[in-house]
């Protein structure tokens, strides 16, 4: 059985549908993605569907966000199969603007978050950030939901987005949701699909390394030792690595001799394919 979900394609729409159920009373959440529905997207709105009486997701692949070189041609699409399991999960409008209504002729503002953006995917994909910053800028006032939902497999977007909304007076809190993984650990990830069968069985070591590096760290071992042994291993089955970091799991920054929290962040390449990850370190037992 298909369960029904209304598309919306503009702005004036979105924020009909969103004033009508306003004047219900009624709270709304919202889940921004780029299509290619999979478990993680549904995870994240079957958690908004727990935070509020409507949820709203929308499919964008932004070109903003991708360099030059990158997929925005190859990036999976299949809007009907991702209405479905937006519905199956609980969504009840789904935005799809194309890229005209989002950046009409003549759109010449970039948000820019600064510090957050520097380090990891922000190193390795320049204007990546300012892409993402200035979407969900968009997003979040084209729809304005009291609670939006991002995954913490993007941790360091996560971060620059609850900055984003702090710096700029965006009414809105934001929620993280936790990673989805496949049950050989590997986090679900739209560009999984780019993997050949090969890649497919090594792809699973990217969150092993990570894990056994963070429990090292949580045992008092040295950071700099654990992540030396993680990118060892990782070479050792072919993964190229991007960025593999031990830091502040708020700020991003490097850790301090003595911390009590940190987060395992890595980026690594498996042929063409970027994957990337991250784990808390454990607190120490
Ligand atoms: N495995 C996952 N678990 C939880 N949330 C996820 C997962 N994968 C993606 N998300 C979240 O879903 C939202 C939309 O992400 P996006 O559409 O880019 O999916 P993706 O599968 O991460 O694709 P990509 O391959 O581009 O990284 C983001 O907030 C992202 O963090
Ligand atoms: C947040 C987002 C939908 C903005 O395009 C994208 O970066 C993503 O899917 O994580
Ligand atoms: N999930 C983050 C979107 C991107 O990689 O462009």
């Amino acid at each position: 059985m298909t369960t029904e979900i209304e598309i919306v394609r503009t702005v004036a729409d979105l924020r009909a549908r969103v004033a009508a159920w306003r004047a219900l009373d009624e709270t709304v959440a919202m889940v921004p993605t780029m299509g290619a529905i999979h478990e993680g997207h549904m995870s994240l709105v079957r958690k908004a569907k727990t935070l509020a009486d409507r949820v709203v997701a929308s499919i964008f692949v932004n070109p903003l966000q991708f360099g030059p070189s990158e997929d925005f041609e190859a990036y999976p699409r299949g809007e009907e199969r991702d209405a479905e399991l937006l519905a199956e999960a609980g969504a009840e409008l789904l935005y799809a603007p194309n890229a005209r209504e989002m950046y009409p002729d003549g759109f010449a503002t970039t948000v820019h978050v600064s510090g957050l953006t520097e380090g990891l995917c922000g190193a390795s994909r320049p204007d990546h950030f300012d892409g993402v910053a200035t979407v969900v800028a968009k997003l979040l006032l084209q729809c304005g939901p009291d609670i939006a939902i991002f995954g913490e497999k993007d941790y360091q977007q996560l971060l620059i987005i609850k900055r984003l909304v702090q710096d700029l007076n965006i009414p809105v809190e934001i929620v993280g949701g936790a990673i989805v993984r496949e049950s050989d650990g590997l986090a679900l990830s739209s560009r999984n699909a780019y993997l050949s069968d090969a890649e497919r069985a090594i792809a699973p070591l990217l969150r092993a390394a990570i894990h056994q590096a963070a429990q090292q760290i949580a045992g008092g071992g040295s950071a700099k030792a654990a992540l030396e042994s993680a990118r060892a291993s990782l070479e050792a089955a072919g993964f190229r690595v991007d960025y593999l970091e031990a830091l502040d799991p708020q700020t991003l920054a490097p850790l301090p001799r003595s911390f009590s929290s940190a987060r395992v962040l890595v980026a690594a390449f498996l042929g063409e394919t970027r994957l990337i990850d991250n784990v808390p370190v454990p607190p120490p037992a």
